[in-house]
């Protein structure tokens, strides 16, 4: 059998947003890999850059001459090879020449050929065939922030974890049913609501931070009932996108609220108490790492302190967390921070470390469904990836065909 690159093809695509991604095919002889790039709205000022600046287009004309022909010939299974060469073509630190997502559609297209090259699926060829755990999906329910409309929440996300789920069919439509009786609940509380949605799939309505934290917990504690099973409310504060550097304080525009650090430290522990949170990202902005000390310090042996833009998938932001005790969980976006071995790397940190490694989606979605194989392979337990939307349940959908090839299938321990 033989996983050699014969070709690599890239194609100009939609995203959920309507916006141009890319789409990458990697051919060997026995195989075929393809694989899209996600991209973000609230994204972290450190991540790499996701296209060059000019755009696609330049990228699209000399990708034969410039990338294809240094790839053809090389071994797929070799991915730190692979993503060595495509970061050599780059040549710079934060791949603005080539773009990190096109970077990261290559290097996921290259291992999922090597995997069908072999005839095995991608979760048990990056992780072996004694991989046996589900991920949890934490499933988005209300957008607010840089992913909804003006009269949304501030916080941009109110998630819901099932962690009472006993497969994942049974977790992906508790999320699914907590979303319609959120906007049941919704439409009970304001006439005129449109049903209109976020980037993400979750209802955009005219609430407060507070309504919405109540009709999430109302939202849980019902179907949890119905269905038998516990389901946690969480979130993701995105507390970047609400940070003001000129008056050094968290802007909640919507409330008309400021708050410096410390204030956003008391703030947050008092949701997390009330609610009784699983799950709490980015309550900080990317440099507030202190914040995040002091929360994990305060309420990190009940609820996952998680960073995302503060350690944007980097091994090395992450470790600077590990060291002052910053965060007991890490978002993992591949196109984050470019290549797939990368990725691994900063997983692997976080696991040695006791940080639990969430895999995520991003805003702006494709249909492709890579990181549900990705957390499989890794073990990863749980994932962020929606809960309703097609480019959504791309990722869910592919989970319970994952949970069905598996021998002696259980969900994750989180
Ligand atoms: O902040 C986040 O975690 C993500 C995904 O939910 O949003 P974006 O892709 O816009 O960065
Ligand atoms: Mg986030």
């Amino acid at each position: 059998m033989s996983s050699i690159i014969e070709d690599v093809e890239i194609r100009k695509i939609l995203d959920s947003r309507g916006n141009p991604t890319v789409e990458v095919d990697v051919l060997t002889e026995n195989g075929f890999g393809r694989a899209a790039a996600p991209s973000g709205a609230s994204t972290g000022i450190r991540e790499v850059t996701a296209f060059p600046e000019d755009g696609i287009d330049n990228i699209m004309n000399d990708f034969g001459s410039r990338v294809a022909l240094e790839l053809i010939g090389i071994d797929s299974q070799d991915t730190n090879l692979i993503d060595t060469i495509l970061k050599e073509i780059d040549g710079t630190d934060n791949l603005s020449s080539l773009g990190g997502n096109i970077i990261v559609a290559i290097s996921l297209a290259t291992a999922k050929a090597a995997s069908s090259s072999y005839n095995m699926p991608l979760y048990s060829f990056l992780g072996g065939n004694m991989k046996n755990e589900i991920p949890y999906p934490l499933g988005n329910m209300i957008n607010g922030g840089a992913h909804a409309g003006k009269n949304a929440p501030d916080i941009q996300e109110f998630l819901v974890v099932p962690v009472g789920a006993k497969n994942i069919t049974e977790a992906v439509f508790a999320n699914s049913r907590v979303h319609k009786r959120i906007g049941e609940l919704i439409k009970a509380k304001d006439k005129s609501f449109t049903g209109g949605k976020g980037d993400e799939g979750g209802w955009a309505p005219n609430l407060t931070n507070e309504d919405a934290l109540y009709i999430q917990a109302k939202a849980c504690e019902e179907v949890g009932d119905e269905l038998g099973i516990e389901i946690r409310p969480s979130m993701d504060v995105a507390a970047s996108s609400l940070w003001d550097d000129k008056q050094e304080k968290y802007v909640y525009e919507r409330e008309g609220m400021l708050r410096n650090s410390g204030e956003q430290v008391d703030f947050v522990e008092d949701i997390i108490n009330t609610y009784n949170m699983f799950f709490m990202e980015d309550p900080f902005h990317e440099n507030d790492f202190n914040g995040f000390t002091e929360l994990t310090r305060r309420s990190g042996n009940k609820c996952l302190i998680c960073g995302d833009d503060i350690f944007v998938t980097n091994a090395e932001l992450l470790q600077k967390g590990i060291d002052v005790g910053a965060a007991n969980a890490i978002i993992i976006k591949p196109n984050q921070i470019g290549t797939l071995s990368d990725t691994y790397k900063t997983i692997k940190l976080a696991k040695d470390n006791g940080y639990v490694p969430v895999v995520s989606h991003r805003s702006g979605e494709t249909t492709d469904e890579t990181i549900a194989h990705l957390a499989v392979a890794f073990s990863c337990p749980l994932i962020k990836t929606g809960a309703i939307g097609g480019e959504r349940i791309a990722k869910l959908n592919e989970l319970i065909r994952i949970e069905k090839q598996m021998i002696n299938v259980t969900m994750a321990k989180i």
